[in-house]
């Protein structure tokens, strides 16, 4: 181990260690690869991260009996053609690099089974090709040399603002010309159509050629600014893509800051950590020419001291992780008081290197506010040529070239031309006949369906039985499907469903009474019923199937394609099932779908085992266990309500409140409870907690533990998170202390100590607790994936990406 020596070189002598078999060499400064490793051919581990090396000499296919190559965080360019030569690889770290191509026969790597390769300006094979393994990459490089290489520079365009923020009218602004131009202000109210009114345009996608010359193309995203799409929104952040923050300049006040900028800063940096963003003041020609240039200096203020105090903040707790490094474990596990206690020092390095991870991909904002209004062609102009210039910028964005093979373009291409465009969605064997059209057999489609997934093109669910057998391509109508469910208007709603039950007579499954010729007061009851239903979805999230088929209608018709979507839905988690056996019919009863953002009443109907908010009630027998995640900076909007669907495969008997959820896993009991923050020293919690009695505790850790897990698995959506997780202490959650001691969540990963029986809990006067209140049965997965690259990175539903920027962050783009 001479990992963190400030090493630059190792003296030729080094060499001479024949029987070398690992080396750590990492944290150190070698500008070059030691070249007295290469000689050691029984070398099997080898640690070279965070140096400074440039390049990887081809001499290092020598060493052959090589299992683990850890070259991250350098500044390498290019791999040698050699290094696939290393076949006997297991480990092959490469992250945070400059490396844009890899060398061709890196299937012959196929042992490798830990590959981490974020952060590098990967073109060839693109990034959503190289994250997904190496099979991918093999197949990837076997098509390119079947097939011509095609270039597509695209690049996905996201505008996010506060409602009424002028984001649609600038969409039409830039990407139409309406109102540009030669038009110039005089005609500015006949020029564009009026906006739709509120609520009913939902999230839009147009394409934008904005730079016919050189191919340039924008999937511009106009994100809805109203609250109600908060849960679908985050879906569409994904890496690589350039965020344009619109905010209204006529209505900014100073005091607005956290709500039209600061929220949505964090929300970005959250999701896609080192993004790009461009800050758009609209409204320019409502300002005065002082009071313009005042705004957009206290916006620019303002980001910079938000970005100070969160890098302080996260500095300040980085430091907290040194100190407790810097103590031994067995002094850390002897004083209850401190934090960390009895935290592993493989748990704190984790701990730091998020911290650091977090330190170092801060949002790329650029700068300075640009102020624009939707009537001046001028001021559209010279947005116009900002946004290509930021795009074109081979530093921003490294990888706009990525380089294809021919037949996946073309595969692409003829999935968005007529007849099949119009479809919702296709079959697997339309698909595969139009890779056939494109050149590609069917044993070749699955990578260029995957590629095309992994990069927002279309939808392809290759590892789930449900969806597998078919490929959403019409992105544009899916989003429209979204649209339908988030307006959240009543008016809009029994209105859709009003059209929606006309020729509803003849309809499949449930009906409403005789349809064919409705009498005046069969449609007085329709609508009264329908307008149940209405109130139905908007208070408690419920509809049955039956009814949304009605809401979805024209999009779908065939009870079929309803099952589909809904199930669609499900995967996304923004619905379940309510009573539904896991994947079996339902014998023609109807199924009622639950909607948990739509979920109005506080408190969930309190169960015949509860009677209050908590677990306090059983306390004559019962201990508790509760997981607390705070999240001080920011909660990711839809959390909640995505959590909520992702954990109804492990509880039964649920009930569902705005903010809590009781359930049971198997016998036992469970709550969730989020809480929403209050102010700035209360930050926002989501709890999980189960009772047991004390012999029996592993039954309340069993209740949990699958929770916790699940929890962990959807953070991991938002890699630029900072949250934290603690044990409560039970004897305090027991007496009811309004502020019970939090014991470190990372214990949950760690086994129990062996031979310590309690455990203290510093307040009320170091009270003992009985470890088996602290540390559940067996250690917790804390991100459940550590050890795989495919595992390992978040999930998101990137219904377009494009381009990652430079230095990307950890993602696994699907569902
Ligand atoms: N005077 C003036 N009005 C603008 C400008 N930009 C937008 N507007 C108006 O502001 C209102 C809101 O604009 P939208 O484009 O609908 O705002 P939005 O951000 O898309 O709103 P949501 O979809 O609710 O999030 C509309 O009436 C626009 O005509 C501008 O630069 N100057």
């Amino acid at each position: 181990m001479l990992d963190n020596n400030g090493l630059q070189a190792l003296p030729e002598q080094f060499s001479h260690l024949q029987r070398l078999k690992m080396l750590n060499l990492s944290s150190n400064l070698f500008e070059e690869f030691p070249a007295a490793l290469l000689p050691l051919a029984g070398m099997e581990e080898l640690y070279l991260s965070r140096n400074q090396l440039t390049s990887v000499p081809s001499l290092i296919s020598g060493l052959g009996r090589l299992l683990t190559l850890w070259l991250d965080n350098n500044r390498i360019r290019y791999l040698p053609d050699s290094i696939v030569e290393l076949t006997g690889l297991e480990e092959l770290v490469l992250q945070g690099n400059q490396i844009a191509v890899l060398p061709d026969n890196f299937g012959q790597l196929s042992r490798v089974g830990l590959w981490k390769i974020k952060d590098n300006p990967l073109i060839q094979p693109p990034y959503e090709v190289c994250m997904k393994g190496i099979p991918y990459i093999a197949a990837y490089q076997k098509e390119l040399a079947h097939s011509q290489p095609a270039v597509q520079p695209r690049l996905k365009l996201l505008l996010m603002g506060h409602k009424a923020s002028g984001k649609t009218l600038l969409r039409h602004c830039l990407t139409e010309e309406r109102v540009g131009g030669s038009q110039g202000g005089a005609d500015k109210e006949k020029s564009y159509s009026p906006s739709p009114p509120p609520g009913s345009k939902g999230i839009e996608v147009t394409s934008w050629t904005a730079d016919a010359s050189r191919g340039l193309r924008f999937i511009v995203y106009d994100l809805a600014g109203d609250e109600s799409y908060e849960v679908i929104q985050p879906f569409f952040l994904s890496p690589g893509a350039l965020y344009v923050l619109v905010v209204n300049l006529a209505t900014y006040e100073p005091c607005f800051f956290p709500t039209t900028v600061g929220s949505f800063l964090h929300r970005v940096g959250a999701r896609v950590p080192h993004a790009v963003v461009c800050i758009v003041g609209t409204h320019a020609d409502l300002c005065a020419e002082r009071e313009l240039e005042e705004k957009c200096l206290d916006i620019h203020r303002q980001i910079a001291l938000q970005e100070k105090h969160d890098a302080e903040g996260l500095n300040r707790l980085a430091q907290v992780v040194d100190e407790a490094l810097a103590r031994d474990f067995e002094l850390r596990s002897a004083s209850p008081h401190a934090a960390y206690y009895g935290v592993s020092d493989k748990n704190l390095r984790r701990r730091k290197a998020h911290f650091q991870y977090l330190l170092n991909h801060r949002l790329q904002i650029l700068s300075p506010v640009l102020p624009v209004s939707c009537w001046d062609p001028r001021l559209l102009q010279r947005l116009r040529d900002k946004l290509l210039s930021v795009a074109e910028h081979r530093e921003i964005f490294p990888n706009l070239h990525r380089v294809l093979p021919r037949s996946w373009q073309v595969l692409e291409e003829l999935h968005f031309q007529p007849p099949q465009a119009q479809r919702l969605w296709l079959s697997w064997w339309d698909s595969a006949r139009l890779g056939l059209q494109a050149g590609l057999t069917e044993d070749r489609l699955q990578s260029a369906l995957s590629y095309l997934h992994e990069s927002g093109k279309l939808l392809y669910f290759e590892d789930s039985p449900a969806l597998k057998e078919h490929v959403f391509h019409n992105l544009t109508r899916l989003i429209d499907i979204l649209n339908v469910f988030f307006q959240r208007d009543a008016s809009l709603l029994l209105h859709k469903l009003l059209l929606g039950t006309n020729g509803e007579g003849e309809a499949e499954g449930e009906s409403f009474p005789a349809m064919a010729l409705p009498t005046p007061n069969q449609d007085v009851l329709r609508a009264t019923q329908l307008h149940h239903y209405v109130e139905g979805f908007l208070l408690h999230g419920l509809l049955p199937a039956h009814v949304i088929r009605l809401l979805l209608k024209p999009h779908v018709q065939a009870q079929q394609d309803l099952q589909l979507l809904l199930e669609l839905l499900e995967k996304m988690g923004l619905c379940y099932c309510l009573n539904k056996p896991k994947g079996k019919p339902l014998n023609g009863s109807t199924a009622w779908y639950k909607f948990p953002c739509y979920v109005q009443n506080e408190v969930p109907h309190a169960e015949a085992w509860i009677n209050g908010t908590n677990l306090a009630g059983q306390s004559f027998v019962a201990e508790q266990l509760q997981i607390e995640y705070s999240f001080p900076f920011t909660f990711p909007p839809g959390l909640f309500a995505r959590y909520s669907v992702q954990i109804n495969s492990h509880v039964v008997h649920r009930s569902d409140g705005k903010f809590q959820i009781f359930a049971y896993r198997g016998k036992v009991p469970v709550v969730v409870s989020y809480r929403p923050a209050k102010g700035v020293l209360q930050p926002d919690t989501l709890s999980i907690a189960s009772h047991a009695s004390l012999p029996n505790i592993w039954t309340a850790w069993q209740a949990i533990t699958p929770l916790v897990e699940e929890l962990n698995v959807l953070l991991q959506e938002w890699p630029g998170l900072h949250y934290t997780v603690h044990i409560l202490c039970s004897k305090c959650l027991k007496r009811g202390s309004p502020n019970p001691h939090a014991f470190p969540g990372e214990l949950l990963s760690q086994p129990r100590p062996e031979g310590v029986a309690e455990i203290i809990c510093p307040k009320n006067g170091s009270e003992r607790v009985n470890v088996a209140l602290v540390y559940p049965p067996t250690p917790t997965v804390i991100s459940p994936c550590s050890n795989s690259w495919s595992l390992n990175e978040p999930r998101t539903f990137n219904i377009v990406g494009n381009q990652r920027p430079q230095a990307y962050s950890c993602w696994k783009k699907h569902l």
